[in-house]
């Protein structure tokens, strides 16, 4: 029997209906993600890579082809495949606590009321935001509210945590900090992680593989590029390793050269 990933686009195309007829946003992409990767996906605006991540959220059904996640077919959103969205999307009349068991107490059947809010705990913990447990989200800084959002995320549990641009709203400071967030995270829980970003550097800093999405319509995948640094990582260790400067240099080669910004050509 074939051999198929825990994770597996098989042929996926993603055509939407629009007033001057279907619109192709992906063509036929085959895409395989193994337990414990974490894959950043890249490429220039609206090229379909919201398209591809909702696709395996469940929110964009394919026209042709099937995603599998752990053997069964996607068909619909669940709380197996957790969203981090670039806008946090938590509550406002929730403290940072009851955001995060909202999601706990839909994933976590079994789970006594002290055991429950146990694991809340320590899943805040575990982004640096206990001490901000019973504030609510008016009262965070952006950064702060996107580790919530990961916190909520990860208190699920997910199968596969899918990131689309979380930190495209934060300032270069505090998107490092995230990184680095995600970075010790990855380190801990080894999850299964598909991540949206436009930034090269947080792509290889972060990834497993970058893989590269041509321009649509019809967008297919370019290339697919191994990152081999060793975890831990740690942002100033990897920067001096070779394959950082090697993944980086691809992944801009492949940006700037081999598939430019639809948006500058036009310029
Ligand atoms: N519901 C829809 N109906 C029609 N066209 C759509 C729909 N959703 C997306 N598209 C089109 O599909 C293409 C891919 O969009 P998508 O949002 O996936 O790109 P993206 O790479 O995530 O862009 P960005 O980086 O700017 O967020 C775009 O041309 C977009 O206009």
């Amino acid at each position: 029997m074939k051999h198929r990933s825990y994770l597996a686009l098989e042929g996926v195309t993603v055509e939407f209906p629009t007033r001057a007829g279907p619109f192709c946003a992906l063509d036929r992409i085959d895409l395989s993600i193994e337990k414990g990767q974490f894959v950043a996906l890249i490429g220039h605006s609206g090229c379909g890579k919201s398209t591809l991540l909702n696709a395996v959220a469940g929110l964009v059904r394919p026209s042709r082809g099937v995603i599998f996640l752990d053997g069964d077919v996607v068909d619909a959103p669940g709380p197996d495949r957790a969203v981090v969205f670039q806008d946090h999307s938590l509550l406002p009349w929730l403290t940072v606590e009851e955001n995060v068991r909202l999601a706990v107490d839909k994933t976590a059947g079994g789970k006594s009321r002290a055991e429950r809010r146990e694991w809340v705990m320590h899943n805040l913990d575990l982004v640096q935001m206990g001490h901000a447990a019973a504030k609510r989200p008016g009262e965070l800084s952006g950064g702060m509210k996107q580790r919530v959002g990961i916190a909520r995320a990860i208190a699920m549990n997910p199968r596969v945590l899918l990131m689309d641009e979380p930190f495209g709203a934060l300032d270069a400071l505090t998107r490092a900090a995230l990184q680095d967030v995600v970075m010790d995270l990855q380190a801990r829980l080894n999850n299964t992680v598909l991540m949206i970003t436009h930034d090269v550097d947080e792509a290889v800093l972060l990834a497993d593989r970058v893989v590269m999405m041509t321009n649509g319509p019809a967008a297919r995948i370019g290339e697919d590029r191994t990152v081999d640094l060793a975890r831990p990582r740690n942002r100033l260790e990897a920067i001096d390793q070779p394959d950082y400067a090697g993944a980086r240099s691809a992944v801009i080669h492949f940006l700037h050269e081999r598939y430019r910004n639809p948006a500058t050509l036009a310029a």
